[in-house]
């Protein structure tokens, strides 16, 4: 996720020189240095690398798992200035429970990306914790602008939106290796529907991506009446798929609440 962020600041133009990054092992650095342009520091290579890097920061962005979060927080606590904005975007992790691993009045802002950040296209939540002032929020709005879609969210909504947006990619993708299963089982050869299916759902989201793109419309254009679409909505339909669609967004925003209680 970190690496997609990382990839749609670049691309609108931030200074690969104002960018440290960090990962555990050495090859990773490098791999991130040569790709990028950056500085990378391997925790295998130097264990205060993490320290370094946010020592001096204006903004430092926390992008490990949630169970290690509040741990990096108090790791880099000692180096932080109180100006520093930390940014998380774990799921699942308040910024109460980030706020209490850090030192006292350090602003904090949780966020919630998702994966096509990488090409400038992601959909990035904003909740900011309350020693954030407004002009430190807008900051970091205008920094993460360059991976996507920013939307500022009260905190309550995130789980919510991260079982849309943030998992979502996920969604679009599961729609199309669902679409290349069918078409082997229609009689294609694999090679040609997994590459029919991954260009269909990527034309139609180019389609979306479009100033003022409206879903319906675009499925009602493609569907004629009577014609062959409208079989297939239908049974998708009586198949309870938007139900179905419900129940795993639904699922999604539990386990992100059920995280938080576990991280507690
Ligand atoms: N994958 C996704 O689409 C999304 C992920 N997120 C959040 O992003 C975070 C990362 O998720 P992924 O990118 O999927 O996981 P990942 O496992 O691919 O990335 C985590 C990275 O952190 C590095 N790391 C772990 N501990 C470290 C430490 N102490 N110092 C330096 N580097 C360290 C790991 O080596 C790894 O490269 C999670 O908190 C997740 O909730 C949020 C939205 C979407
Ligand atoms: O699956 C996850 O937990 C993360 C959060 C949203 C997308 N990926």
């Amino acid at each position: 996720m970190n690496e997609a962020i990382l990839g749609g600041l670049l691309a609108a133009g931030t200074d690969p020189s104002d960018v440290v990054a960090t990962v555990r092992r050495a090859e990773r650095a490098d791999e991130l240095a040569h790709r990028h342009g950056i500085m990378a520091i391997a925790g295998a290579e130097d264990p205060d690398n993490n320290k370094l890097a946010a020592k001096g920061a204006g903004v430092v962005i926390l992008g490990v798992k949630p169970v290690g979060i509040t741990d990096l927080a108090r790791e880099i606590s000692p180096v932080l200035a109180p100006s520093t904005i930390v940014v998380s975007v774990a799921a699942a992790v308040s910024i109460a429970q980030l706020e209490a691993a850090l030192p006292p009045g350090q602003p904090v802002i949780r966020t919630m990306p998702n994966t096509p950040a990488r090409l400038g296209r992601g959909v990035i939540s904003v909740s900011a914790g309350s020693n954030v002032t407004p002009e430190q929020q807008q900051l970091v709005t205008e920094l993460l602008s360059a991976a996507g879609t920013v939307v500022e969210i009260p905190e309550d909504q995130v789980d919510a939106l991260s079982a849309i947006s943030g998992s979502g990619p996920a969604y679009a993708f599961y729609l199309a290796e669902a679409m290349a299963a069918a078409g082997v089982e229609l009689g294609l050869d694999p090679e040609l529907s997994v590459r029919i299916s991954r260009e269909t759902v990527a034309g139609a989201g180019y389609m979306l991506a479009e100033p003022g793109a409206d879903p319906t419309a675009l499925r009602v254009a493609v569907t004629s009446p009577n014609g062959t679409t409208e079989r297939a909505i239908a049974a998708f339909n009586e198949g309870g798929i938007p139900a179905i669609i419900a129940d795993g967004a639904r699922a999604a925003a539990a386990r992100a609440a059920e995280i938080t209680k576990q991280l507690g």
